[in-house]
């Protein structure tokens, strides 16, 4: 597909129009495929971020709520479902840009728009499904007392994500929010903003009410910051680093602030000596070189069986060398660039320390060499990999995996929780029964069996240890934006009786 010239140039999407950051600044767009500035995005500050964080409350209590927050789902599923038909008909232009601004190859990025589009619809039908579920009766055991739960909006809620697939974890978060009723200000992450900006368009386009969501761009600490302290921000629901995600639970505890956490991770693939050597390489492969490694749940640590790891390996290397590497938007991609310069640095700095305490790169480790230009980096396997060496412990978010071989079941899944986080783990092993355990055994919020990376809008995801808490998707992703309402009433029409009656004297 041919890169348009010029990307759309967008202002800040706030109260349901364009505006211009408050200080006028912009940042520039980088296609890391090319190293080329292709366009900006405007920078939001502070004073940007005290807009959009009103535009949004007055949305949430527009006419007593009675257009969105109190509204029936049904209605709110309606602009959700013209959302998503607006993703289906821009498809590919989004992909298209989705491309330009990570470097990810087209196809995953219109594979990305699919699911941003089933992601609107599913929450819709949840939108619509809230209402018969409101005033669930409790059974209470004094028959006096009837009591009842309503389901509310939170309010107001911060949505701040990050550039690995911009555009479906924006939607991860904003979809649930607005079918629960809240009203949102998204901050995407300044690496690449350009889809969700279009989500702004798209939402001016359908008439969604203004200010129901606001999308401000910006750097993390100029306008994230900010979103997350702000006292008439209800929630955050951060997607991001670990270290990120520490800053944010500080700052959001001195309101007493719920908070979100979607953090790093460094999770295990398990392979056991019964597979099919071949269609297990084909999940390592896809589970740490998709998006270029850049995956929050990329399993990153493969833990091979003593009887296949040499042979393993050797199909490994042979599947990764037949990897096309090349500019996103050339057919047949599966390995784009890196999204930037500075992750490209820093991808080959953990590369370079792993070589130097010890570890072999067994393939890869460097700049294809027919690419002179984008930071595009090989496909990397590593071995010889101890427990202590960073590269085992720390989450790398790029293309590289590391190997460490394992003799029984109980060693496997030793080496599998050795690790602080807890995001997500697979296993792949003919005996299901094993498989089974092992998913029991796995410290973490999502385990694979006989795949990797698989993720569908219906089941939950999240993390545990330091990858986080809270789960999106699913039901579960809709009650991260409600509040629960107890309502008991008191049905007798005798007296309470506790007090003795004052004397009529
Ligand atoms: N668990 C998950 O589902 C999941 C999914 C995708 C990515 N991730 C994680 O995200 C990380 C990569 O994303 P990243 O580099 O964009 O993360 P990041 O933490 O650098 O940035 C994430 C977002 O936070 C903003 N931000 C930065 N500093 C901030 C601050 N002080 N206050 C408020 N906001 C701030 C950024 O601008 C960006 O929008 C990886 O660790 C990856 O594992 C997790
Ligand atoms: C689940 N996934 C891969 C779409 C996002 C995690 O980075």
């Amino acid at each position: 597909m041919a890169a348009p010239s010029a990307i759309p140039r967008r202002g800040l999407f706030i109260g349901g129009g364009w505006r211009e950051p408050s200080l006028g600044r912009r940042l520039p767009v980088v296609n890391p495929a090319t190293e080329a500035t292709i366009g900006d995005i405007p920078a939001a500050t502070a004073e940007d971020v005290e807009l959009a964080v009103s535009a949004a409350r007055d949305a949430f209590g527009r006419d007593g709520g009675r257009h969105w927050s109190r509204a029936p789902g049904a209605v709110r599923a309606k602009y959700l479902k013209a959302i998503a038909a607006k993703i289906k008909d821009k498809k590919s232009y989004l992909a298209l840009l989705e491309t330009l601004d990570s470097g990810k190859p087209l196809d995953e990025a219109a594979g990305d728009m699919e699911d941003v589009a089933a992601c609107f619809e599913y929450y819709a039908d949840l939108a619509e499904a809230l209402d018969g579920k409101q005033r669930a009766p409790i059974s209470l055991p004094m028959e006096k007392f009837e009591s009842y739960v309503l389901k509310e909006p939170i309010g107001v809620v911060g949505l701040i994500t990050p550039w690995n697939y911009p555009l479906l974890m924006a939607t991860w978060k904003v979809a649930p929010a607005l079918a629960a009723g809240c009203t949102a200000v998204l901050k995407p992450s300044e690496l690449a903003s350009l889809t969700c900006l279009e989500l702004g368009g798209i939402c001016a386009e359908i008439g969604l009410p203004p200010g129901v969501l606001n999308i401000i761009t910006g750097l993390g600490t100029e306008a994230g910051a900010p979103l997350a302290s702000h006292p008439h921000v209800d929630k955050i629901a951060f997607t991001g680093s670990t270290e990120t995600g520490k800053r944010i639970m500080i700052t959001a505890s001195q309101m007493v602030k719920p908070v979100s956490l979607e953090l790093g991770g460094k999770s295990p693939l398990i392979v056991f000596d019964d597979v099919d050597i071949d269609k297990a390489v084909e999940w390592a492969m896809f589970g740490c070189f998709a998006n270029a490694g850049q995956v929050c749940s990329a399993t990153s640590r493969l833990l091979l069986h003593e009887k296949i790891a040499k042979r393993f390996l050797d199909r490994l290397v042979a599947w990764a060398k037949s990897i096309k590497i090349s500019d996103p938007l050339e057919e047949g991609c599966r390995l784009g660039s890196v999204v930037s310069e500075g992750q490209y640095k820093k991808i080959m700095k953990f590369i370079s320390t792993a070589r130097c305490e010890g570890a072999t790169i067994l393939y890869g480790g460097a700049r294809p060499q027919h690419l002179k230009r984008g930071f595009f980096i090989e496909p990397t396997i590593i071995t010889n990999v101890s427990t202590s060496m960073q590269i085992w412990r720390e989450e790398v978010f790029g293309p590289v995996i590391c190997v460490k071989e394992f003799r029984t079941e109980r060693e496997a899944v030793e080496l599998a929780n050795d690790t602080h986080y807890g995001l997500a783990g697979a296993v792949i092993s003919n005996d299901l029964e094993r498989c089974e355990r092992i998913s029991k055994a796995i410290q973490s919020g999502i385990v694979w069996i006989n795949c990797s990376q698989p993720c569908f809008v219906q089941a939950p995801w999240g993390g545990n240890k330091r990858s986080g808490f809270g789960r999106e998707l699913g039901q579960w992703g809709l009650d991260n934006y409600l509040s629960v309402k107890q309502v008991t009433k008191y049905c007798s029409d005798e007296p309470y009786g506790w007090y003795r009656p004052p004397s009529k004297l």
